[in-house]
């Protein structure tokens, strides 16, 4: 039977870094994007990456960062992947990951069809394709999701993962409808914006693994 992965994302606190670790995440993110409510500046992020070390993968997550901000990020943190979460085109994505060795993912925003289509210019150019709810006020953790079934019939050539107002309520559900093998929530499991919840976590890994 293959592994149920599920990533928590945005985290930002020792407790609820325990609280995911101890709950079996098998991946942690860690959101440095200065508008988001979940960013956390380097050297917190680093005092969390230790938690984490052999424990679960961590997740460094950008959006649109300049090669400064991202070489400062990965030389902190010493992530396991990085999530790029913005409009970086598979280039970037393939130069990066061509200098760090580390995995590379990109969250794509799905409305439709030709959307999904879409992804197929990343295949290759990075290790995972996370497909989420289009950007809002956010580029991503907005606790919004999108229509599962445009995943029914797609073929997937890469390995990928499904996000975007994921909760511990409909993860089962979104895991038995489009059959990820990865699930990603943040604001899902969250009592108020950035506020991650450890129950809530519990909850969401609990259900995922049964789903
Ligand atoms: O979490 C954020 O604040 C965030 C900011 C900018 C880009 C992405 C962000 N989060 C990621 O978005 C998806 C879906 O999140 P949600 O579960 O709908 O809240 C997930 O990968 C988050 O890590």
């Amino acid at each position: 039977m293959r592994e149920q992965l599920i990533k928590i994302c945005g985290l930002s606190s020792p407790d609820t870094m325990q609280a995911a670790l101890d709950a079996g995440a098998t991946h942690v993110g860690l959101v440095h994007y200065q508008p988001s409510p979940r960013h956390i500046e380097l050297p917190d992020a680093s005092r969390l990456r230790a938690m984490a070390r052999g424990r679960a993968k961590v997740v460094l997550l950008l959006v649109n960062a300049d090669i400064e901000t991202t070489s400062a990020a990965i030389e902190a943190i010493k992530p396991e992947v990085i999530q790029f979460h913005g409009t970086e085109t598979p280039e970037w994505c393939a130069l990066v990951r061509k200098q760090v060795n580390i995995e590379v993912w990109k969250a794509l925003g799905v409305k439709d069809k030709p959307t999904l289509e879409k992804s197929a210019r990343y295949i290759g150019k990075v290790d995972r394709l996370l497909f989420d709810a289009p950007a809002t006020a956010l580029p991503g953790g907005n606790g919004t999701s999108f229509d599962w079934s445009l995943l029914a019939d797609h073929e997937h050539t890469a390995a990928w993962g499904l996000a975007g107002g994921l909760t511990p309520e409909n993860v089962a559900d979104a895991i038995a409808q489009t059959g990820a093998p990865l699930v990603d929530t943040s604001s899902g499991v969250e009592s108020a914006p950035g506020i991650k919840d450890a129950a809530k976590i519990a909850a969401f890994c609990a259900a995922a693994k049964a789903g």
